[in-house]
């Protein structure tokens, strides 16, 4: 537990029973959201996320466990101190839930109605938030004049309105284009830093997450199976599903089935193996395909090649067919590791070897 965890759950069980059946939705969740964070919970359909995430506001009551925010204990709290609580916590969904009845000022007005503002202050705020997500605009539009990436600002919009520490954001991209989804990430990260605001960012996509998060945890079947800060768990990740959802993000799979269907033409035997080379950091690509040739005369043959900046830091992949006496490629291969990159041989009929 850290000092600054802004969202603490403690060993937290969800279980739900339906028609006699059992199903553990979370099992033994501890999670620390730190103040700040642009944390990612990625896994795939019925991992569990959503029922977790709902567990922060007490959207979703456990089982078992805590659930600590802002130092506060919500599962102990009264109704009435819990909705106030809630107003703390903003939530946006993939389908934006706005009400297609009213326009968009008072869809961002809704949450404010009962609240301490006059009429005039709900005004300017529904003003600023409005300027604030790119939508001044569109304040008299209703929701269906809007494209899905407007409609996921306007609730934005309305998931600031109580000015919350926190956003949970459940698969809020996952109906949009690509190009949108770009833009969305850009304005949670742009507020996270503008306003210090908290983000849950759940998702089935970890490119969603290599764009704006600093700490990611992946959940599958209940539970959180892997954890850290983005750098650390795209370049060392340890189970196989993190790394099948690095590979796709990464789009070093999609790379690496057009290379194993060509992989005759790669005529691999003694002579020849096909590697792929992951570094963090300052290391470059040419500097050590060009050691390599001086020192074993190892040749390389670069088959693909991509360059990530991960929160600041470069991360590289490569794959490579590299040609050379077997004993000159023990060597070129050991020379690789030592310089600090993870070197894996890559078998075409799809089974790796390290
Ligand atoms: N109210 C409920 N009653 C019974 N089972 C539920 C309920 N809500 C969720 N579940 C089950 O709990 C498991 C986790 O669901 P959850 O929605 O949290 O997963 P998810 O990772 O968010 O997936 P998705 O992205 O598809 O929503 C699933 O097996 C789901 O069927």
């Amino acid at each position: 537990m850290t000092k600054d965890a802004i969202i603490q759950l403690k060993d937290v069980d969800v279980t739900f029973h339906n028609k006699g059946q059992t199903v553990p939705a979370v099992k033994h969740v501890s999670l620390d959201v730190n103040r700040g964070d642009i944390y990612g919970v990625v896994g795939y359909s019925g991992a569990g996320k959503s029922t977790l995430v709902r567990v922060i506001n007490r959207l979703q009551r456990p089982t078992s466990g805590q659930v600590i925010v802002n130092g506060q204990d919500i599962l102990a709290m009264k109704a009435k101190d819990l909705r106030q609580a809630r107003t703390k916590i903003g939530m946006i969904f993939q389908h934006f839930n706005l009400m297609n009845a009213r326009t968009i000022a008072d869809n961002v007005d809704y949450p404010l109605k009962g609240g301490k503002l006059t009429h005039a202050q709900r005004k300017e705020k529904v003003a600023k938030l409005l300027a604030l997500v790119g939508l001044s605009e569109k304040a008299n539009d209703y929701p269906a004049q809007l494209s899905g990436g407007q409609k996921q600002r306007v609730a934005i919009a309305r998931a600031l309105a109580n000015d919350p520490e926190i956003l949970i954001s459940d698969e809020a991209t996952s109906a949009l284009d690509p190009k949108t989804t770009t833009a969305i990430l850009e304005l949670l990260k742009q507020l996270n830093k503008d306003l210090g605001l908290t983000v849950v960012l759940i998702t089935h996509e970890m490119e969603a997450v290599k764009e704006i998060c600093n700490k990611v945890a992946v959940m599958e079947d209940g539970e959180i199976i892997e954890r850290g800060d983005l750098v650390t768990i795209f370049s060392e990740p340890k189970q196989k599903l993190t790394q099948d959802f690095i590979n796709t993000a990464t789009q070093i799979d999609q790379a690496l089935d057009k290379i194993y269907k060509q992989a005759n033409a790669l005529g691999l035997d003694d002579h020849h193996r096909l590697v792929q080379l992951k570094y963090v950091g300052a290391s470059t690509d040419a500097p050590l395909i060009t050691e390599l040739f001086k020192r074993y005369q190892v040749v390389s043959n670069i088959l693909y090649g991509n360059v990530e900046i991960l929160q600041d830091t470069p991360l590289g992949n490569l794959v490579v067919v590299m040609a050379g006496e077997p004993d000159q490629l023990d060597q070129a291969w050991q020379y690789c590791r030592d310089a600090g990159i993870q070197v894996t041989q890559l078998k075409p009929n799809d089974s790796e070897v390290a």
